[in-house]
């Protein structure tokens, strides 16, 4: 197995890769044609809060090293500020700051009354076993714990962390807390107060958000052929569901390489050999590649990238063959590359509505948490229905009423919403 990342990482200091710069130039756009005033510009502009921990975790060679994390709460106008934690060595404050105000705005655009938070830690849980991946999670969620709770504000996962990360967090609060506080976290193990259906919830809302721009650009799943990147939570779930609902997904990646399949992968097998194996290599229904950038840029009608920022760039915009991008990942595509593309006519279904899913059912689960009364599978999978469609109705009609593309359309509604809270509840005087 190659053992680098299959996919460019880019130097943050150059502004087309900031996230966080990014995420202000989809802000200033929605704005200016909202003419939003200058203080509630001001405020919505920069995080409420950054908290900085260092860390230390005792290595299972009985070394004790100092991991540095962050927990950034962009806002909290509109309810406790949500959103996951993720573990990566190329985690830095500026990411966490933009995911957070991500959060913000995608809480608003699915409309849950949730503000926006994120967190990460540096460190690469690769080399971790799971013991020192405990230790990390338990001592990172104490330096966090002034900050966090039910109605402060709710971590869940995202990427390199899962249920077990969100068990260990629970418990570490609710030990400081002398009582069980499920609702503190979600994404949770079931047995423990997760969630049916929120593993599945963002690719869920990835295939729902598809089809939905299918039936926009007049298309049909099983006319569409689908490279994903990434094989994870979102990837690898919403290839699954894409599979499921008639789409032929094509290729598939992880960090290290990617699968071709011109007829349509076997997506349960492809799982299966993933989770058999830790690696796609070695499938053999497929051809297998490692050079990572060229995947993107392979001949389909749809391109879901679910794994990491600043993947569509400048650098490579022009050789997209895909016209229709649904983002799964966070920040997929740079603004500049946003520009190029729908330049060409491209339709990009934005992250902040196309992986909306997760926090929708982690609103769910948050209220079945808070309720003691858990729902059935069917019961979240049609409200998630329910939410993700109307909330794709609602950022067209927006971005048909000021004749944008959906990526501003969903940040003038989000935007709108958090912006008239903030007159609502008067918080200048
Ligand atoms: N989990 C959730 O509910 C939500 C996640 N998101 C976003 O979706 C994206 C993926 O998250 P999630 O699926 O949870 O994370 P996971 O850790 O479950 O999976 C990430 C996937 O991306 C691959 N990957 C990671 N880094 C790179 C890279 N540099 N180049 C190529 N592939 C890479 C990983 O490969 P490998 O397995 O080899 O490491 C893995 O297949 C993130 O942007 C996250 O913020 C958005 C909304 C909700
Ligand atoms: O489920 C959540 O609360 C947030 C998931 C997340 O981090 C995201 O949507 O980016």
């Amino acid at each position: 197995m190659a053992t680098g990342s299959a996919v460019a990482s880019h130097d943050p200091k150059n502004d087309e890769f900031n996230p966080f710069l990014s995420m202000q130039d989809g802000f200033d756009t929605a704005a200016d044609f909202l003419g939003l005033e200058g203080g509630v510009r001001d405020v919505l502009s920069m995080p409420d809060r950054e908290l900085t921990v260092n860390v230390p975790v005792l290595m299972d060679d009985g070394t004790v090293r100092v991991f540095t994390g962050y927990r950034v709460q962009h806002n909290t106008l509109r309810g406790p500020s949500k959103g996951g934690i993720r573990f990566s060595p190329d985690v830095n404050l500026d990411e966490v700051r933009a995911l957070s105000a991500w959060m913000t705005w995608k809480c608003s655009v699915v409309n849950v009354p949730f503000g926006g938070g994120k967190g990460g830690v540096i460190c690469d849980p690769r080399t971790m076993s799971n013991g020192e991946l405990e230790r990390l999670t338990r001592r990172y969620t104490a330096a966090i714990l002034d900050i966090i709770g039910p109605d402060r504000d709710v971590p869940a996962p995202d990427m390199n962390t899962n249920d077990q990360t969100m068990a260990w967090i629970m418990d570490t609060y609710s030990m400081h807390q002398r009582k069980t506080t499920t609702a503190v976290v979600t994404g949770k193990p079931l047995s423990i107060g997760g969630s049916r259906g929120r593993r599945e919830a963002t690719g869920r809302g990835v295939m729902i958000s598809a089809n939905e721009a299918l039936k926009m650009i007049g298309k049909r799943p099983e006319d569409t052929r689908v490279v994903v990147q990434g094989s994870g939570n979102v990837g690898g779930l919403g290839a699954m569901l894409l599979h499921r609902e008639g789409y032929k997904i094509t290729s598939i990646s992880d960090m290290y390489g990617y699968l071709v399949n011109d007829r349509g992968l076997d997506m349960p097998a492809v799982l299966a050999h993933l989770n058999a194996n830790r690696t796609l290599e070695g499938y053999k229904e497929a051809e297998y590649a490692t050079d990572g950038k060229a995947q993107l840029e392979l001949d389909c009608d749809a391109l879901v990238p679910a794994a990491t920022e600043n993947q569509i760039t400048s650098e490579n915009a022009d050789r997209i063959k895909a016209k229709l991008i649904v983002e799964g990942a966070n920040g997929p595509t740079t603004a500049i590359a946003s520009q190029m593309l729908a330049a060409r006519g491209v339709t990009i279904v934005p992250d902040i509505l196309a992986n909306a899913g997760g926090v929708t059912v982690s609103y769910f689960e948050w209220v079945q948490d808070r309720m003691g009364y858990f729902w059935t599978e069917e019961i979240v999978n049609s409200r998630l229905e329910q939410i993700m469609v109307t909330s794709f109705a609602e950022v067209r009609e927006t971005a048909e009423k000021y004749k944008v593309d959906l990526r501003t359309g969903a940040y003038i509604l989000s935007i709108g919403r958090v912006a008239s809270v903030y007159r609502m509840r008067g918080l200048f005087s």
